[in-house]
């Protein structure tokens, strides 16, 4: 049975069709980039997979079992823009969601609990190279920091799904390219799934194990939102070459054109 299904799912927010007809099996473990033309409904696919966004039509199935409709802790989300609360420091950004978990109501571990809390948070700060920033302010952190901390908050609650939508897509190259690495390196440790949002065709090269294109294959110049976007490719990586790549970047372009006119 595949980790997730997506069967026949569509999503229209009134007479816009956002998403048509997607079908897709993943597997637990692949991690899946996501590119196409901007308003092709890439994050809302993500918000559905986060439950924040419900189908128009179809099913979302987690293990065959319809996906909880509200945000739960078997699924993390980190956007583009720092998540992180500013009035808190970077120890405390990532031990709240551990707090919120175990003390609900209260919001607050105390003793052993707290203690044990903390041994996970500061181990996890640690494998994002935030080790010696655990007590900084999010406004006393660079934007690479910022999005690690955002990444450690994530993860430390350990979910079975990790959804990013273009996490690196503020960052300088060079910090980007060290955040690949480590997101690379903490998604073989986890082995969580994950999807990921970008905007740099290249970099969903390089990062996924398996690239989704959301591209519109129709298209009403009269009627822009009749229809709506579908996966037009479905490739694992390995199989990919520079003319798959150049038809993908052109019809991305292409379909980029048109929702601009
Ligand atoms: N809550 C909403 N209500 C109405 N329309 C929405 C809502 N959320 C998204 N849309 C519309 O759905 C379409 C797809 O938006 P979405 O943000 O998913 O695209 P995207 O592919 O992620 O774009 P980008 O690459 O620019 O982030 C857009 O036309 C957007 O205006």
């Amino acid at each position: 049975m595949s980790f997730i299904t997506v069967r026949n799912l569509w999503k229209e927010y009134g007479d816009q069709v956002v998403l048509e007809n997607l079908n897709l099996n993943v597997k637990q473990g692949e991690f899946c980039t996501l590119v196409g033309a901007s308003g092709c409904g890439k994050s809302t696919f993500l918000k559905m997979l986060l439950g924040q966004e419900s189908a128009s039509r179809g099913e979302l199935l987690l293990e065959g079992e319809a996906f909880p409709e509200e945000p739960d802790r078997n699924r993390g989300i980190v956007f583009q823009r720092y998540s992180v609360f500013p009035h808190l420091t970077v120890r405390q950004n990532v031990l709240m969601g551990l707090e919120l978990e175990q003390k609900p109501w209260l919001g607050k571990l105390f003793g052993a609990a707290r203690r044990e809390a903390l041994d996970k948070v500061d181990a996890m700060l640690e494998s994002v190279g935030l080790g010696h920033s655990a007590d900084k302010w999010p406004h006393e952190l660079s934007g690479g920091m910022q999005q690690r901390l955002a990444i450690a908050q994530s993860l430390i609650m350990r979910p079975r799904v990790l959804l990013l939508d273009e996490p690196f897509g503020a960052l300088d190259p060079g910090i980007r390219s060290d955040m690949h690495d480590l997101l690379l390196k903490l998604w073989q440790e986890t082995g969580t799934t994950i999807f990921m949002v970008t905007h740099d065709l290249k970099e969903g090269f390089y990062l996924g194990t398996r690239l989704l294109v959301f591209d519109k294959v129709r298209n009403d110049p009269h009627d822009p939102q009749a229809f709506g976007a579908t996966i037009t490719y479905d490739l694992p990586i390995t199989q990919t070459n520079e003319n798959l790549f150049d038809d993908i970047n052109n019809s991305v372009n292409q379909t980029a054109r048109h929702q601009a006119a």
